[in-house]
């Protein structure tokens, strides 16, 4: 028997295209911005004017979002004052530790970028490496360390999706300098206290397992400020595609790094001697934590990100 011809993702993406432009009226059929929302983010739509929704299960080559606090649909929509400048925003992304394939996490933002959007504001979730980057900090990505990249999960492993694409991409100036002053202009126009905003490298890991103490060292040793599960993948493909991309981080915990392991030895001798050490319960991060802090934070991530797409030159 013989089987048809996988389809290529360029006639995928076309199709996902045909049906986006049967369903949304022609205002919010070419979005200038895509947003990705963070876990417990979706709210970052919350806002939007003209408001439509399609649910990934309506576009072929979407997967589908498994994981709480991420919502399977796109929203466009007008953000802004006046006409308002129309937008699209995944309201949950795909991760690899779902078992979705790099290809589908990076899929929307294939879509996203031939629908036309220039500007991708990415958000996410991340974990503190720094005591200086308390919860509920936003933090503006400079840069990332991605084990994932270097070790064989690099999301652009594979056949250019066009033969105009680099076979060898330079992200050395990945997050646009230009997105990221308008994220502390924003900041400042909306009059946030300068310590809501901070700038730090994001460290990306596949999870779903959150960091052991000793790679939560190695990761704030090696130079990164957060750590979260997401966003690289979605970075360097929407760098392929031509975009400037910006990253918010909301940190919404701290990873665990104590100065000093906890030594049993230590403990059973002191025992021994009559003189039991008192040992703090270690901390422990959960979704749910995560997701509460996106909650309580929501609304001045929304704020924020109104504010910086207002400050978008318009092309
Ligand atoms: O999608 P993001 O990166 O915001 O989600 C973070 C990373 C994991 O998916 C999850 C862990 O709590 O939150
Ligand atoms: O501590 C974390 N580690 C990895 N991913 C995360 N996403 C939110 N918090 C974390």
């Amino acid at each position: 028997m013989s089987h048809p011809p996988p389809e290529s993702p360029l006639s995928l993406i076309a199709s996902t295209l045909d049906v986006l432009a049967t369903i949304l009226p022609s205002h919010l059929l070419k979005p200038q911005v895509g947003i990705v929302c963070g876990s417990g983010l979706s709210t970052l739509a919350s806002t939007f004017r003209d408001k439509v929704e399609v649910p990934y299960s309506s576009l072929r080559g979407f997967g589908s979002s498994t994981v709480p606090g991420h919502k399977s649909a796109l929203a466009f929509g007008l953000v802004g004052p006046g006409k308002g400048v129309p937008v699209v925003a995944m309201l949950g992304r795909f991760h690899a530790y779902e078992g979705h394939a790099l290809s589908t996490v990076v899929y929307p933002i294939r879509v996203m970028a031939r629908l036309g959007v220039k500007n991708l504001i990415v958000t996410n979730a991340a974990g503190s490496l720094n005591p200086e980057l308390p919860v509920g900090t936003i933090v503006v990505i400079q840069d990332h360390l991605a084990l994932p990249n270097l070790t064989g999960l690099n999301p652009l492993l594979g056949p250019l999706l066009s033969p105009s694409y680099p076979r060898f991409l330079p992200i050395s100036s990945a997050y646009s300098p230009s997105l990221r002053r308008l994220a502390f202009i924003a900041s400042h126009h909306l009059s946030l206290p300068p310590s809501a905003l901070s700038e730090g490298i994001y460290a990306w890991v596949s999870g779903p397992t959150y960091e052991s103490p000793a790679e939560g060292r190695f990761l704030r040793n090696a130079g990164a400020s957060v750590v979260g599960m997401s966003t690289v993948p979605e970075v360097c493909v929407a760098k392929e595609e031509g975009m400037e991309v910006m990253v918010l981080s909301l940190v919404t915990n701290f990873v665990v790094i104590p100065e000093k392991y906890r030594s049993i030895k230590e403990e059973v001798q002191a025992e021994l001697d009559g003189k039991p050490l008192h040992i703090a319960e270690a901390e422990s991060v959960s979704h749910e934590e995560v997701l509460a802090i996106g909650k309580e934070k929501g609304e001045v991530m929304t704020r924020l990100v109104e504010k910086i797409i207002e400050l978008i030159p318009s092309p």
